[in-house]
């Protein structure tokens, strides 16, 4: 099977690098973590890589908005390697700040409509939310390769420009039609996906349709708000101890895993 190269993207601010290293390299890959201003110096670094990801932080401070200056670093001097990633067959994943950073950039909305159709906007009650929550995967029709045989998963989340909107009604619908909502939070075990906005805390910041999570059309373009990198040994679930028997994994692995087995396919 071929073994995936992940280029962990950093910037001043990036704070979960190295648990997504970790992530990528217990499902098999191998990683770099490689510093924005190394790749702007020369951009045929991200030749040898598969997969880019984007892992959360709080990447220039959040000035302006979380994310922003960083897609604009992005935009302005990488804007062919990061289009290199999205059109060829490899693999983009953004996790929390870099789910936001995929959004300003608006790779993982394109094919919707000319303006930008949806963003990710401050939490409804305005605070950072730090906790775990229960999550569930549109799986009728979502192509997302990352959360492929994935039904529900119980995962951290600490944000506080999380929420997701949309332009209008029929953003909504248009990515919904194609499963690009892909994952979703839901109540305690509730275990499926709905698009009825669920009240606080089940929703944790008041998206709509409870999106976690969205990918491109192809499905190999995926961004998230919750952390599964801060759930990949069974000992992270806050109630490890009480359970008879651990799991190989925590819920989080899957993602990872899938990710890698893409390349094995
Ligand atoms: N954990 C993170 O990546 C946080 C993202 C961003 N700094 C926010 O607070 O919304």
């Amino acid at each position: 099977m071929a073994v995936p190269r992940v280029l962990i993207l950093r910037a001043p601010g990036t704070n979960c690098d190295e648990e997504t290293a970790f992530a990528f390299e217990a499902a098999g890959a191998v990683t770099e973590r490689v510093h924005v201003n190394r790749l702007i110096e020369n951009p045929k670094l991200a030749e040898d890589f598969q997969v880019l990801c984007l892992p959360g932080g709080f990447s220039y401070g959040d000035d302006i908005a979380a994310g922003r200056i960083l897609a604009s670093q992005l935009d302005r001097h990488l804007g062919d390697m990061v289009r290199q990633f999205c059109d060829q067959d490899r693999l983009v994943l953004g996790i929390c700040n870099g789910f936001q950073v995929l959004m300003r950039l608006g790779v993982l909305t394109s094919g919707v409509r000319e303006t930008q159709p949806a963003t990710l906007t401050w939490n409804d009650h305005g605070r950072f939310e730090d906790r775990w929550v229960h999550l569930a995967v549109d799986k009728t029709k979502t192509p997302c390769v990352f959360l492929k045989g994935i039904d529900k998963m119980y995962l951290p989340i600490a944000h506080a420009e999380g929420k997701f909107v949309t332009a209008d009604a029929e953003a909504l619908k248009a990515f919904g039609d194609a499963g690009r909502l892909a994952l979703r939070y839901t109540a305690a075990d509730a275990g499926q996906a709905s698009d009825e906005v669920l009240p606080f805390p089940s929703n944790p910041n008041g998206s709509e349709a409870n999106v976690a999570g969205i990918c491109d059309a192809t499905g190999r373009l995926f961004g998230l708000m919750p952390h599964p990198e801060r759930h990949i040994d069974p000992t992270h679930h806050p109630q490890w101890t009480r359970r008879a028997q651990q799991p190989q994994w925590g819920e989080g692995f899957a993602i990872f895993k899938n990710a890698v087995d893409y390349f094995g396919e």
